[in-house]
């Protein structure tokens, strides 16, 4: 069975995401940012949980070891299903996330899955070279990124669609590649960089797909949700 889409809820108020979900009449696979976590707080997340939604908190931990380890012990106790930190922490810190997690969890509660951003799919080639400094390639640096978090014994990893299948090639099939910039056309890319459709994700080996715009931007967000579960779905 293909896995369910992650709707990324990027509101400034719980009132908005809440409301924009009361059109869909199925529990989603969602995504708590930065912009609905800081205004909100762990209260939205419990409210998603309460509704019957999963949640991918994305808050892209990278800090020093101890505090994401802190950190990610207070995050455990919100009972999300997926959380992270940027790889380019290392893998200590990795480590130390895991750990917190581990530490932070209420008995008979599952361990949320942990994944590492390699290269946000804003970020392009010219600007990991010229403004990273990088010595590598783009791809050749999501690749470092990614053994990295699999060192530190990480679930997986947010990356774009297009470096999914020399993932795959590299790293092996029982690892997550979360996948964000996904457009249903050649239109509106926003500040997104590496893009695909919901279908060549699929086709280069994305474990999930993340939508955010494309579907909460849209006037009729249902429909705008079936086109990209009918093309992430399609062989
Ligand atoms: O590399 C990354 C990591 C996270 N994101 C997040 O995904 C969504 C994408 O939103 P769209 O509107 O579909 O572009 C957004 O919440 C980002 O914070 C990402 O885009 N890239």
């Amino acid at each position: 069975m293909t896995r369910p889409i992650i709707v990324a809820l990027d509101f400034a108020t719980k009132e908005e995401a809440v409301q924009f979900l009361h059109s869909f009449s199925e529990p989603l696979f969602v995504k708590v940012g930065m912009e609905l976590y800081y205004q909100e707080g762990p209260s939205v997340v419990r409210k998603l949980k309460a509704l019957g939604h999963a949640v991918f908190l994305d808050l892209k931990l990278h800090d020093i070891p101890n505090t994401v380890y802190s950190a990610m012990k207070g995050l455990a106790k919100l009972g999300v299903d997926m959380v992270n930190v940027h790889a380019a922490g290392g893998i200590e810190m990795m480590q130390a996330a895991k750990r917190g997690l581990e530490d932070g969890l209420a008995e008979g509660s599952e361990l949320p899955k942990l994944i590492a951003v390699t290269q946000l799919t804003s970020s392009s080639e010219e600007l990991v070279r010229s403004e990273q400094k990088s010595e590598l390639s783009l791809r050749d640096s999501v690749l470092h990124y990614a053994k990295l978090a699999q060192t530190a014994g990480l679930d997986g990893v947010v990356c774009s669609s297009l470096e999914a299948d020399m993932l795959r090639e590299n790293i092996g099939d029982d690892f997550l590649l979360v996948t964000p910039g996904i457009r249903l056309t050649e239109g509106n890319h926003h500040d997104q960089k590496r893009v695909a459709t919901p279908n060549l994700a699929k086709q280069l080996g994305s474990s999930y797909i993340v939508v955010g715009r494309t579907i909460t931007q849209d006037k009729n967000p249902v429909a705008a949700y079936r086109s990209v579960q009918n093309d992430w779905e399609r062989d």
